[in-house]
């Protein structure tokens, strides 16, 4: 009797060790899963906290391009940046290592961008060209046969599909689904999906109304970022742990560059985005107008920092 008491109290300890435990672990669960969606502070907002230790430091700017210097628009080839935009971006080049790092082919972002002294990155990292280099660096030079076979399948697979179309890059191909009607949106990213499958050199990943198709090598936002901090820090003696890294960009495919910022000593993320999402970026902007107005403030800061010297 006595023993059958014991056992029954043993049991309901553990019943409720149980629930406090599922308790506490749900809670950690929610708490991360909150901290991870949260809206970052406003990068504007929080300007005077993010300088406050930049004095004397180097400032090296990272800029993605469609969503951040350019609004987005539903022709890829009409997503024009606007004159005050690049006014800024110019200004800043001539004080700051300044780089545009974007999913376009290199050729296409400065042919929009149409600034001289930047460093340019295209099809996410695939072709890196530094202002004083005559040749670009192009770790994915091998696949350039098996991505244009690509091209011609996933022309095929979309072609009866209104709306939808296909970018071509040196690198990569972006099957574009933005004009597409919204119930065959979902067909679009199957097929392509399903079309690269038979291309085992091949991956997808995801970005905003396009389904980006690259070659599975080593390199994305986050390399390219590297490599370019790399390549001036050699060239220009730079001290590495007095280099502030900013990158700022509005896609998926920018996570690659946040993470690596993140884990960076000096190095700032800043998400344009106005809605709660998963991010490594620590700050945010809401649109293109506010990246301006961060830019201006940027400049500002550089001219008096400059002018204390
Ligand atoms: O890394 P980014 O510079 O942001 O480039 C990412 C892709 O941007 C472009 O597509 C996006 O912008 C278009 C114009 O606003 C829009 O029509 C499309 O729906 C967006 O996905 C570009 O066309 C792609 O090549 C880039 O990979």
């Amino acid at each position: 009797m006595c023993q059958l008491h014991t056992g029954h109290k043993n049991k309901t300890v553990w019943i409720v060790v149980g629930v406090a435990g599922g308790a506490v672990l749900l809670a950690i669960a929610l708490l991360l899963w909150w901290w991870l969606l949260a809206k970052r502070p406003s990068a504007i907002d929080s300007f005077n906290k993010i300088t406050a230790n930049w004095q004397g430091k180097t400032i090296a700017l990272f800029l993605d391009y469609d969503g951040t210097l350019a609004p987005k628009v539903d022709n890829p080839d009409e997503a024009y940046m606007s004159s005050e935009m690049r006014e800024v971006v110019q200004e800043l080049a001539s004080l700051c290592a300044t780089s545009v790092v974007s999913g376009r082919a290199r050729d296409k972002a400065e042919s929009f961008v149409m600034i001289e002294n930047l460093h340019y990155a295209g099809s996410h990292g695939a072709e890196i060209k530094l202002i004083d280099e005559t040749e670009a660096y192009e770790p994915a030079r091998k696949y350039v046969p098996v991505i244009n076979q690509a091209r011609e399948r996933l022309e095929e697979a979309i072609k009866e599909i209104k709306g939808a179309s296909i970018e071509h890059k040196k690198f990569g191909i972006s099957v574009h689904y933005r004009c597409v009607e919204e119930e065959e949106q979902e067909l679009v990213k199957k097929l392509a999906k399903q079309t690269i499958k038979g291309f085992s050199e091949l991956t997808v990943t995801k970005g905003d109304k396009v389904v980006e198709v690259r070659p599975k090598a080593e390199f994305n936002k986050g390399f390219a970022v590297k490599y370019i901090l790399e390549q001036l820090a050699r060239k220009n003696n730079w001290d590495s742990s007095q280099v502030v890294a900013i990158f700022i960009g509005d896609d998926k495919t920018d996570e690659d560059a946040f993470k690596v910022l993140w884990k960076r000593v000096g190095g700032l993320g800043i998400l344009v985005n106005k809605k709660r999402k998963w991010t490594k970026a620590s700050y945010s902007l809401e649109d293109p107008a506010q990246v301006q107005k961060f830019l201006q403030m940027l400049l500002s800061w550089k001219k008096k920092a400059e002018a204390e010297v």
